[in-house]
């Protein structure tokens, strides 16, 4: 059995997870973190009728009181970022959902982790078909080196470009040398029109309603194009990835930073 804390259970996320862990034989939830209801139990907020778990605003107090094996962290930047550090400090390892780290803070917890000795993973996508998309990008990119990333979510996203558009620019900065792409002499007339850039490689966000989470990775060259394409249309699609980084964390020692690594 492993016993589990959700930070952010009443998210879009967060309540996914809840009834992931719900339905899981091997998972209990032992109590959530919230940023309201403290003292209360989830069973008596609405929606979550006959789900046991005591609410705690508190995360350091809710490490040292649940002492679970598990966190699983599906809030803010902020909010993660905390959550984490206080989950390796307290002894649990966590699994971290939430993007907007900076490379220096996930720096920052793979180093903790190791002092500690203890597992984390910091995925920005559980969506299997999305970790098949970064690492097929990151093969392509070595045939292709001119590379473009469109990412497009939902407008209530709070970070751009995304963890996902990220973690694939770095995949693909791995096999692929620093180059400026489109014409050197290129000017931009709007500011941002080519985007953001992560080692030379344009970054491009779209917020829109309607849109859960999709990315293209487009390649060009010679006479041809290659496109790679991943599309979640409902968050469901993100919780065989949680439960598989929830069993892994289990028996890590350090912190993985993305499901590739952990994914046959
Ligand atoms: N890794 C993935 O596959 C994946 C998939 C979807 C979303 N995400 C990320 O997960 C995060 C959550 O996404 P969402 O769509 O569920 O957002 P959401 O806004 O629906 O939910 C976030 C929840 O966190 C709660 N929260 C905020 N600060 C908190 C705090 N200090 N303590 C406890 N709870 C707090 C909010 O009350 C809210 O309920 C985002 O960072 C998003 O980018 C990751
Ligand atoms: O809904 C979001 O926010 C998502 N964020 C992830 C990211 O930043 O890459 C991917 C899945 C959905």
């Amino acid at each position: 059995m492993i016993r589990i804390v959700i930070a952010g259970p009443r998210g879009r996320m967060g309540r996914e997870a809840v009834a992931l862990v719900q339905r899981t034989d091997h998972f209990e939830l032992a109590a959530v973190i919230d940023r309201r209801y403290d003292g209360q139990n989830l069973a008596e907020i609405d929606g979550f009728s006959g789900v046991d778990a005591p609410i705690y605003t508190d995360a350091a107090r809710c490490f040292a009181e649940v002492k679970p094996d598990v966190l699983i962290d599906l809030t803010t930047p902020e909010a993660g970022k905390r959550h984490a550090e206080l989950a390796l400090r307290h002894g649990v390892r966590p699994v971290v959902g939430t993007t907007g780290f900076t490379p220096d803070e996930i720096e920052r917890l793979t180093e903790l982790a190791e002092e500690k000795e203890l597992g984390a993973i910091i995925a920005p996508n559980f969506a299997v078909g999305a970790v098949l998309m970064m690492k097929f990008a990151r093969m392509a990119a070595k045939y292709f080196t001119d590379v473009e990333i469109i990412e497009l979510h939902h407008d209530q996203k709070l970070d751009a470009p995304s963890g996902t558009a990220l973690k694939t620019a770095q995949l693909i900065a791995e096999v692929r040398p620093e180059k400026k792409q489109g014409h050197p002499d290129e000017k931009e007339t709007l500011a941002g029109a080519r985007g953001a850039a992560y080692a030379g490689i344009p970054i491009h966000s779209v917020r829109l309603p309607g849109l859960v989470a999709h990315q293209e990775v487009m390649f060009g060259g010679d006479g041809q194009t290659l496109t790679i394409r991943h599309d979640s249309f409902d968050r469901r699609s993100f919780m065989s990835g949680v439960k598989l980084a929830v069993e892994t964390v289990m028996h890590l020692h350090t912190l993985v930073y993305g499901l590739e690594q952990i994914l046959d």
